[in-house]
Protein backbone atom coordinates (compact mmCIF):
# COMPACT_ATOMS: atom_id res chain seq x y z
CA UNK A 1 0.00 0.00 0.00
CA UNK A 2 0.94 3.71 -0.69
CA UNK A 3 1.64 4.14 2.84
CA UNK A 4 3.38 1.03 4.00
CA UNK A 5 6.28 1.64 6.21
CA UNK A 6 5.05 5.17 7.62
CA UNK A 7 4.88 5.38 11.46
CA UNK A 8 2.29 7.14 12.69
CA UNK A 9 1.59 8.27 16.87
CA UNK A 10 -2.45 9.46 17.30
CA UNK A 11 -2.94 10.65 20.20
CA UNK A 12 -6.90 9.92 21.17
CA UNK A 13 -9.55 12.51 19.67
CA UNK A 14 -12.97 13.02 19.18
CA UNK A 15 -13.59 13.10 15.97
CA UNK A 16 -11.43 14.81 13.34
CA UNK A 17 -7.76 13.14 14.53
CA UNK A 18 -9.70 9.81 14.53
CA UNK A 19 -10.17 10.51 10.98
CA UNK A 20 -7.00 11.17 9.71
CA UNK A 21 -5.27 8.20 11.59
CA UNK A 22 -7.87 6.09 9.63
CA UNK A 23 -7.09 7.35 6.18
CA UNK A 24 -3.58 6.78 6.67
CA UNK A 25 -3.97 3.70 8.36
CA UNK A 26 -6.66 2.97 5.32
CA UNK A 27 -3.66 3.53 2.91
CA UNK A 28 -1.00 1.35 4.84
CA UNK A 29 0.14 3.43 7.21
CA UNK A 30 0.88 1.61 11.05
CA UNK A 31 -1.18 3.76 13.37
CA UNK A 32 -0.65 3.76 16.99
CA UNK A 33 -3.30 5.32 18.71
CA UNK A 34 -2.64 6.42 22.05
CA UNK A 35 -5.14 6.36 25.08
CA UNK A 36 -5.70 6.98 28.27
CA UNK A 37 -5.51 4.51 31.03
CA UNK A 38 -8.59 3.94 32.55
CA UNK A 39 -10.37 5.50 30.00
CA UNK A 40 -13.56 3.06 29.94
CA UNK A 41 -15.64 2.52 27.04
CA UNK A 42 -13.75 3.26 23.48
CA UNK A 43 -15.62 6.34 21.95
CA UNK A 44 -12.99 6.40 18.84
CA UNK A 45 -15.48 5.14 16.10
CA UNK A 46 -12.63 5.62 13.21
CA UNK A 47 -10.50 3.08 14.41
CA UNK A 48 -10.08 1.05 11.74
CA UNK A 49 -6.63 -1.35 11.57
CA UNK A 50 -5.02 1.03 14.13
CA UNK A 51 -3.56 -0.34 17.05
CA UNK A 52 -3.99 0.54 21.07
CA UNK A 53 -1.45 1.41 23.69
CA UNK A 54 -2.37 3.18 27.08
CA UNK A 55 -0.30 5.62 28.65
CA UNK A 56 -0.64 7.72 31.27
CA UNK A 57 0.92 11.08 30.29
CA UNK A 58 0.01 12.60 33.52
CA UNK A 59 3.44 10.92 34.59
CA UNK A 60 7.16 11.55 33.48
CA UNK A 61 7.59 8.29 33.10
CA UNK A 62 4.77 7.93 30.44
CA UNK A 63 5.98 11.34 28.34
CA UNK A 64 9.42 9.30 28.66
CA UNK A 65 7.95 6.46 26.44
CA UNK A 66 5.97 8.36 24.49
CA UNK A 67 9.25 10.37 23.44
CA UNK A 68 11.22 7.18 22.51
CA UNK A 69 7.95 6.26 20.65
CA UNK A 70 8.38 9.76 18.85
CA UNK A 71 11.83 9.09 18.30
CA UNK A 72 10.73 6.07 16.01
CA UNK A 73 7.96 7.13 14.19
CA UNK A 74 7.36 9.76 10.75
CA UNK A 75 4.30 11.25 12.28
CA UNK A 76 3.04 12.37 15.22
CA UNK A 77 -1.13 13.98 15.38
CA UNK A 78 -1.92 15.82 17.99
CA UNK A 79 -5.73 17.35 18.53
CA UNK A 80 -5.46 18.60 22.24
CA UNK A 81 -6.10 22.43 22.76
CA UNK A 82 -2.40 24.65 21.71
CA UNK A 83 -0.25 24.34 24.56
CA UNK A 84 -1.42 21.46 26.09
CA UNK A 85 1.36 19.54 24.58
CA UNK A 86 4.07 21.65 24.88
CA UNK A 87 2.61 21.38 28.90
CA UNK A 88 3.55 18.02 28.93
CA UNK A 89 6.98 18.56 27.55
CA UNK A 90 6.07 17.10 24.32
CA UNK A 91 5.51 20.16 21.82
CA UNK A 92 7.23 20.28 18.76
CA UNK A 93 10.35 22.11 19.70
CA UNK A 94 11.36 18.98 21.77
CA UNK A 95 10.41 16.41 19.61
CA UNK A 96 12.01 17.61 16.49
CA UNK A 97 15.17 18.21 18.34
CA UNK A 98 15.12 14.56 18.95
CA UNK A 99 13.88 13.19 15.40
CA UNK A 100 14.34 16.23 12.95
CA UNK A 101 12.76 13.73 10.90
CA UNK A 102 9.17 13.97 12.19
CA UNK A 103 6.36 15.28 10.56
CA UNK A 104 4.22 17.14 13.51
CA UNK A 105 0.56 17.54 12.74
CA UNK A 106 -1.67 19.78 15.00
CA UNK A 107 -5.37 19.52 14.38
CA UNK A 108 -7.17 22.12 16.30
CA UNK A 109 -10.16 24.46 15.54
CA UNK A 110 -8.78 27.82 15.28
CA UNK A 111 -4.88 26.93 14.85
CA UNK A 112 -1.67 27.97 16.97
CA UNK A 113 -2.12 31.09 17.23
CA UNK A 114 -4.94 33.96 16.92
CA UNK A 115 -7.15 35.48 20.01
CA UNK A 116 -9.02 32.17 19.61
CA UNK A 117 -6.14 29.52 19.64
CA UNK A 118 -6.94 27.88 23.55
CA UNK A 119 -10.45 28.32 23.51
CA UNK A 120 -12.94 25.43 23.03
CA UNK A 121 -15.25 25.03 20.24
CA UNK A 122 -16.49 22.13 17.89
CA UNK A 123 -17.41 21.90 14.25
CA UNK A 124 -20.76 24.24 13.67
CA UNK A 125 -18.03 27.07 15.89
CA UNK A 126 -15.25 26.50 13.38
CA UNK A 127 -17.73 26.33 10.40
CA UNK A 128 -19.20 29.66 11.57
CA UNK A 129 -15.98 31.11 11.80
CA UNK A 130 -15.01 30.26 8.42
CA UNK A 131 -17.68 32.05 6.91
CA UNK A 132 -19.15 29.57 5.15
CA UNK A 133 -22.08 28.65 7.70
CA UNK A 134 -23.78 31.80 6.71
CA UNK A 135 -24.25 30.68 3.20
CA UNK A 136 -25.75 27.28 4.36
CA UNK A 137 -29.34 27.04 4.80
CA UNK A 138 -32.62 27.75 3.12
CA UNK A 139 -34.45 30.91 2.25
CA UNK A 140 -35.87 33.11 5.18
CA UNK A 141 -34.43 30.50 7.74
CA UNK A 142 -31.43 30.75 9.94
CA UNK A 143 -28.11 29.24 8.69
CA UNK A 144 -28.03 25.15 8.90
CA UNK A 145 -24.76 23.02 9.83
CA UNK A 146 -25.04 19.66 7.27
CA UNK A 147 -23.79 17.24 9.88
CA UNK A 148 -20.18 17.93 11.44
CA UNK A 149 -19.08 17.19 7.96
CA UNK A 150 -17.29 20.46 6.90
CA UNK A 151 -15.08 21.30 9.50
CA UNK A 152 -14.17 18.42 11.25
CA UNK A 153 -13.99 15.93 8.21
CA UNK A 154 -13.64 17.59 5.37
CA UNK A 155 -11.43 21.08 6.96
CA UNK A 156 -10.43 18.88 9.95
CA UNK A 157 -9.33 15.48 9.37
CA UNK A 158 -8.75 15.14 5.36
CA UNK A 159 -7.15 18.38 5.04
CA UNK A 160 -4.32 17.59 7.58
CA UNK A 161 -4.10 13.95 6.18
CA UNK A 162 -2.98 15.87 2.92
CA UNK A 163 -0.72 17.63 4.59
CA UNK A 164 0.92 14.96 6.35
CA UNK A 165 0.99 13.13 3.03
CA UNK A 166 2.61 15.98 1.91
CA UNK A 167 5.23 16.33 4.23
CA UNK A 168 6.19 12.90 4.04
CA UNK A 169 6.42 13.81 0.26
CA UNK A 170 8.78 16.60 0.83
CA UNK A 171 10.65 14.93 3.23
CA UNK A 172 11.67 12.58 0.75
CA UNK A 173 13.66 15.84 -0.72
CA UNK A 174 14.90 17.60 1.98
CA UNK A 175 15.30 14.70 4.49
CA UNK A 176 13.44 16.99 7.42
CA UNK A 177 10.56 16.88 9.02
CA UNK A 178 8.22 19.87 10.28
CA UNK A 179 5.30 20.88 12.08
CA UNK A 180 1.64 21.42 10.56
CA UNK A 181 -0.48 23.69 11.91
CA UNK A 182 -4.41 22.32 10.84
CA UNK A 183 -6.83 24.68 11.71
CA UNK A 184 -9.97 23.44 10.73
CA UNK A 185 -11.69 27.26 10.06
CA UNK A 186 -9.17 27.44 7.50
CA UNK A 187 -9.33 23.77 6.24
CA UNK A 188 -12.99 24.29 6.32
CA UNK A 189 -12.64 27.72 4.45
CA UNK A 190 -9.75 26.13 2.05
CA UNK A 191 -12.31 23.88 1.07
CA UNK A 192 -15.38 26.06 0.28
CA UNK A 193 -12.95 27.92 -2.03
CA UNK A 194 -15.19 27.52 -4.96
CA UNK A 195 -17.91 29.83 -3.02
CA UNK A 196 -15.13 31.98 -1.77
CA UNK A 197 -14.06 32.74 -5.41
CA UNK A 198 -17.45 32.32 -7.45
CA UNK A 199 -18.63 35.42 -5.84
CA UNK A 200 -16.74 37.30 -8.29
CA UNK A 201 -19.43 35.88 -10.93
CA UNK A 202 -22.26 36.55 -8.96
CA UNK A 203 -22.80 33.43 -7.81
CA UNK A 204 -23.67 34.28 -4.25
CA UNK A 205 -25.26 37.73 -5.04
CA UNK A 206 -28.64 36.71 -3.49
CA UNK A 207 -29.74 36.00 -0.11
CA UNK A 208 -28.88 32.23 1.42
CA UNK A 209 -30.93 29.08 0.08
CA UNK A 210 -31.91 31.60 -2.64
CA UNK A 211 -29.34 30.82 -5.45
CA UNK A 212 -28.33 28.47 -7.93
CA UNK A 213 -26.62 25.96 -5.77
CA UNK A 214 -27.63 26.16 -2.13
CA UNK A 215 -31.21 25.07 -2.78
CA UNK A 216 -32.98 28.22 -4.38
CA UNK A 217 -32.73 26.81 -7.93
CA UNK A 218 -36.08 24.67 -8.35
CA UNK A 219 -33.34 22.26 -10.71
CA UNK A 220 -31.05 21.55 -8.00
CA UNK A 221 -32.87 20.32 -5.25
CA UNK A 222 -34.93 17.66 -3.44
CA UNK A 223 -37.92 16.45 -4.35
CA UNK A 224 -40.23 14.40 -2.10
CA UNK A 225 -42.13 11.37 -4.26
CA UNK A 226 -45.59 9.33 -3.17
CA UNK A 227 -44.24 6.96 -1.12
CA UNK A 228 -42.51 9.90 1.21
CA UNK A 229 -38.93 9.56 0.21
CA UNK A 230 -36.84 11.87 -2.37
CA UNK A 231 -35.16 12.41 -5.72
CA UNK A 232 -32.42 14.85 -5.78
CA UNK A 233 -32.02 17.31 -8.91
CA UNK A 234 -29.10 18.77 -10.71
CA UNK A 235 -30.23 19.73 -13.86
CA UNK A 236 -28.65 22.82 -14.10
CA UNK A 237 -27.27 23.18 -17.94
CA UNK A 238 -29.97 23.73 -20.27
CA UNK A 239 -29.44 19.90 -22.51
CA UNK A 240 -29.92 18.37 -19.01
CA UNK A 241 -32.57 20.55 -17.88
CA UNK A 242 -34.70 19.32 -21.01
CA UNK A 243 -34.05 16.13 -19.87
CA UNK A 244 -35.33 16.46 -17.25
CA UNK A 245 -38.52 18.23 -18.28
CA UNK A 246 -38.74 15.25 -20.70
CA UNK A 247 -39.03 12.41 -17.79
CA UNK A 248 -41.47 14.81 -15.98
CA UNK A 249 -43.30 14.69 -19.17
CA UNK A 250 -43.67 18.33 -19.10
CA UNK A 251 -43.59 21.08 -21.96
CA UNK A 252 -40.68 23.59 -21.78
CA UNK A 253 -43.67 25.60 -23.60
CA UNK A 254 -45.68 25.90 -20.39
CA UNK A 255 -43.33 26.71 -18.13
CA UNK A 256 -41.71 30.12 -16.93
CA UNK A 257 -37.64 30.21 -18.50
CA UNK A 258 -35.47 28.03 -16.45
CA UNK A 259 -33.12 30.63 -15.02
CA UNK A 260 -35.51 33.20 -14.68
CA UNK A 261 -35.20 33.99 -10.96
CA UNK A 262 -38.29 35.52 -9.89
CA UNK A 263 -40.67 32.63 -11.87
CA UNK A 264 -38.22 29.96 -9.55
CA UNK A 265 -41.23 29.67 -7.10
CA UNK A 266 -43.77 28.80 -9.69
CA UNK A 267 -41.67 26.43 -10.92
CA UNK A 268 -40.47 24.75 -7.30
CA UNK A 269 -44.61 23.95 -7.03
CA UNK A 270 -44.71 22.38 -10.23
CA UNK A 271 -41.66 19.93 -9.75
CA UNK A 272 -42.97 19.35 -6.10
CA UNK A 273 -46.44 18.48 -7.66
CA UNK A 274 -45.08 16.33 -10.29
CA UNK A 275 -42.33 14.35 -8.03
CA UNK A 276 -45.14 13.34 -5.80
CA UNK A 277 -47.41 11.44 -8.03
CA UNK A 278 -44.92 8.64 -8.53
CA UNK A 279 -42.70 6.57 -6.20
CA UNK A 280 -38.98 6.95 -5.90
CA UNK A 281 -38.30 3.32 -7.44
CA UNK A 282 -40.53 4.84 -10.52
CA UNK A 283 -38.79 7.89 -10.80
CA UNK A 284 -35.46 5.93 -10.72
CA UNK A 285 -36.71 3.81 -13.23
CA UNK A 286 -37.64 7.04 -15.75
CA UNK A 287 -34.59 8.59 -14.83
CA UNK A 288 -31.91 5.66 -14.59
CA UNK A 289 -29.71 5.69 -17.95
CA UNK A 290 -30.72 9.42 -18.71
CA UNK A 291 -28.52 12.31 -18.49
CA UNK A 292 -31.39 14.41 -16.34
CA UNK A 293 -28.91 14.25 -13.70
CA UNK A 294 -31.94 12.92 -11.27
CA UNK A 295 -30.71 10.38 -8.76
CA UNK A 296 -32.30 8.58 -5.93
CA UNK A 297 -31.86 9.82 -2.35
CA UNK A 298 -30.95 6.73 -0.97
CA UNK A 299 -30.96 5.90 2.99
CA UNK A 300 -28.07 3.96 4.88
CA UNK A 301 -30.04 1.02 4.24
CA UNK A 302 -30.21 1.45 0.46
CA UNK A 303 -26.50 2.62 -0.94
CA UNK A 304 -25.07 -0.45 -0.82
CA UNK A 305 -27.41 -2.24 -2.56
CA UNK A 306 -27.98 -0.04 -5.76
CA UNK A 307 -26.14 -1.29 -8.45
CA UNK A 308 -23.80 1.39 -9.30
CA UNK A 309 -22.44 1.46 -5.77
CA UNK A 310 -22.45 -2.89 -5.67
CA UNK A 311 -21.07 -3.08 -9.35
CA UNK A 312 -18.33 -0.70 -7.46
CA UNK A 313 -17.82 -2.38 -4.37
CA UNK A 314 -17.85 1.13 -3.16
CA UNK A 315 -19.67 -0.28 0.32
CA UNK A 316 -17.31 -2.78 2.42
CA UNK A 317 -18.29 -5.15 5.71
CA UNK A 318 -16.24 -5.45 8.32
CA UNK A 319 -15.98 -8.71 10.38
CA UNK A 320 -18.57 -7.91 12.60
CA UNK A 321 -21.18 -7.37 9.05
CA UNK A 322 -21.10 -3.40 9.82
CA UNK A 323 -21.16 -1.52 6.51
CA UNK A 324 -19.06 1.42 5.76
CA UNK A 325 -17.47 3.14 2.79
CA UNK A 326 -14.54 1.89 1.13
CA UNK A 327 -11.30 4.33 1.44
CA UNK A 328 -11.47 6.71 -1.86
CA UNK A 329 -9.79 7.78 -4.15
CA UNK A 330 -9.01 4.32 -5.68
CA UNK A 331 -5.42 3.91 -6.14
CA UNK A 332 -4.59 1.48 -9.66
CA UNK A 333 -1.28 -0.35 -8.53
CA UNK A 334 -1.25 0.49 -4.39
CA UNK A 335 -5.07 1.02 -3.69
CA UNK A 336 -6.43 1.09 0.27
CA UNK A 337 -6.37 -2.00 1.92
CA UNK A 338 -9.09 -1.17 4.73
CA UNK A 339 -8.34 -3.22 7.97
CA UNK A 340 -11.64 -5.87 7.66
CA UNK A 341 -10.88 -6.81 12.09
CA UNK A 342 -12.72 -5.18 15.01
CA UNK A 343 -11.72 -2.23 16.25
CA UNK A 344 -9.00 -2.69 18.86
CA UNK A 345 -10.37 -1.99 22.59
CA UNK A 346 -8.51 1.03 24.37
CA UNK A 347 -4.56 -0.44 25.73
CA UNK A 348 -4.93 -3.70 23.64
CA UNK A 349 -1.64 -3.66 21.77
CA UNK A 350 0.78 -2.26 24.74
CA UNK A 351 2.87 -4.46 25.07
CA UNK A 352 3.09 -5.62 21.60
CA UNK A 353 3.67 -2.33 20.50
CA UNK A 354 6.31 -1.25 23.47
CA UNK A 355 8.21 -4.51 22.30
CA UNK A 356 8.44 -3.71 18.71
CA UNK A 357 9.98 -0.39 19.73
CA UNK A 358 12.48 -1.78 21.39
CA UNK A 359 11.47 -1.92 25.33
CA UNK A 360 12.24 -5.22 26.91
CA UNK A 361 10.56 -7.19 28.68
CA UNK A 362 11.52 -5.66 32.45
CA UNK A 363 10.51 -2.33 30.92
CA UNK A 364 7.35 -2.85 30.04
CA UNK A 365 6.58 -5.38 33.39
CA UNK A 366 8.00 -1.93 34.90
CA UNK A 367 5.40 0.21 33.60
CA UNK A 368 2.32 -1.97 33.58
CA UNK A 369 2.81 -2.72 37.40
CA UNK A 370 3.41 1.33 37.93
CA UNK A 371 0.47 2.01 36.20
CA UNK A 372 2.24 4.09 33.67
CA UNK A 373 0.98 1.83 30.67
CA UNK A 374 -1.96 -0.24 31.04
CA UNK A 375 -2.68 -3.74 28.72
CA UNK A 376 -6.40 -4.81 28.53
CA UNK A 377 -7.13 -8.34 26.66
CA UNK A 378 -10.11 -8.42 24.28
CA UNK A 379 -13.65 -9.69 25.64
CA UNK A 380 -14.40 -12.63 24.20
CA UNK A 381 -18.20 -12.28 21.88
CA UNK A 382 -20.56 -14.73 22.96
C1 LIG B 1 -18.92 17.77 16.96
C2 LIG B 1 -17.63 17.00 17.15
C3 LIG B 1 -17.58 16.23 18.42
C4 LIG B 1 -18.39 14.97 18.35
C5 LIG B 1 -17.85 13.96 19.32
C6 LIG B 1 -18.95 13.13 19.92
C7 LIG B 1 -19.02 11.86 19.10
C8 LIG B 1 -18.69 12.92 21.42
C9 LIG B 1 -18.42 14.25 22.18
C10 LIG B 1 -18.96 14.03 23.60
C11 LIG B 1 -19.30 12.55 23.63
C12 LIG B 1 -20.33 12.12 24.70
C13 LIG B 1 -19.85 12.52 26.12
O1 LIG B 1 -18.49 12.10 26.35
C14 LIG B 1 -20.78 11.95 27.22
C15 LIG B 1 -21.08 10.46 27.05
C16 LIG B 1 -19.90 9.60 27.47
C17 LIG B 1 -20.26 8.13 27.39
O2 LIG B 1 -19.10 7.38 27.76
C18 LIG B 1 -20.65 7.78 25.92
C19 LIG B 1 -21.82 8.61 25.49
C20 LIG B 1 -21.57 10.12 25.63
C21 LIG B 1 -22.93 10.79 25.40
C22 LIG B 1 -20.55 10.60 24.57
C23 LIG B 1 -21.00 10.23 23.12
C24 LIG B 1 -20.02 10.76 22.04
O3 LIG B 1 -18.78 10.13 22.10
C25 LIG B 1 -19.81 12.27 22.22
C26 LIG B 1 -21.16 12.96 21.93
C27 LIG B 1 -16.44 17.92 17.06
O4 LIG B 1 -16.54 19.03 16.66
S1 LIG B 1 -14.90 17.27 17.45
C28 LIG B 1 -13.78 18.62 17.30
C29 LIG B 1 -13.47 19.17 18.63
N1 LIG B 1 -12.41 20.16 18.58
C30 LIG B 1 -11.13 19.82 18.43
O5 LIG B 1 -10.75 18.68 18.32
C31 LIG B 1 -10.17 20.99 18.39
C32 LIG B 1 -8.89 20.75 19.16
N2 LIG B 1 -9.16 20.32 20.49
C33 LIG B 1 -9.70 21.10 21.45
O6 LIG B 1 -9.95 22.28 21.27
C34 LIG B 1 -9.94 20.43 22.78
O7 LIG B 1 -9.22 19.22 22.82
C35 LIG B 1 -11.43 20.15 23.04
C36 LIG B 1 -12.03 19.28 21.94
C37 LIG B 1 -12.20 21.45 23.13
C38 LIG B 1 -11.56 19.37 24.35
O8 LIG B 1 -11.04 20.16 25.38
P1 LIG B 1 -10.58 19.50 26.73
O9 LIG B 1 -10.51 20.61 27.75
O10 LIG B 1 -11.44 18.35 27.07
O11 LIG B 1 -9.15 18.87 26.39
P2 LIG B 1 -7.77 19.59 26.06
O12 LIG B 1 -7.73 21.00 26.55
O13 LIG B 1 -7.43 19.38 24.63
O14 LIG B 1 -6.73 18.79 26.95
C39 LIG B 1 -6.60 17.40 26.93
C40 LIG B 1 -6.22 16.97 28.32
O15 LIG B 1 -6.11 15.56 28.35
C41 LIG B 1 -4.81 15.22 28.82
N3 LIG B 1 -4.42 13.97 28.21
C42 LIG B 1 -4.43 13.67 26.90
N4 LIG B 1 -4.00 12.42 26.70
C43 LIG B 1 -3.71 11.92 27.91
C44 LIG B 1 -3.21 10.66 28.37
N5 LIG B 1 -2.93 9.67 27.53
N6 LIG B 1 -3.02 10.51 29.71
C45 LIG B 1 -3.31 11.50 30.59
N7 LIG B 1 -3.80 12.71 30.22
C46 LIG B 1 -3.98 12.90 28.88
C47 LIG B 1 -3.95 16.38 28.42
O16 LIG B 1 -2.75 16.39 29.14
C48 LIG B 1 -4.85 17.54 28.75
O17 LIG B 1 -4.84 17.72 30.14
P3 LIG B 1 -4.90 19.20 30.80
O18 LIG B 1 -6.32 19.68 30.58
O19 LIG B 1 -4.57 18.97 32.25
O20 LIG B 1 -3.90 20.04 30.08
Amino acid sequence: MALAGVRVIELAGLAPAPFCGMILADFGAKVIRVDRTKAGIPLDTQARGKQSVAINLKTPEGVALLRRLCVQSDVVLEPYRKGVMEKLGLGPCELLKENPRLVYARLTGYGQSGSYATAAGHDINYLAMSGLLSRLGRSGEKPYAPLNLLADFAGGGLTCALGIVVALLERTKSGKGQIIDASMVEGAAYTGSFVWKSRSIGMWDRSRGENLLDSGAPFYDTYQTSDGKYMAVGAIEPQFYRQLLKGLELDAGDLPPQMSFNDWPELRQILTERFASKTQADWSRIFDGTDACVTPVLSFDQVSSHPHNRERGSFMKDSSGAESPRPAPVLSRTPAEPCLASDPVIGEHTVEVLEQYGFTSAEVEQMLAAGVVECNAVKAKL
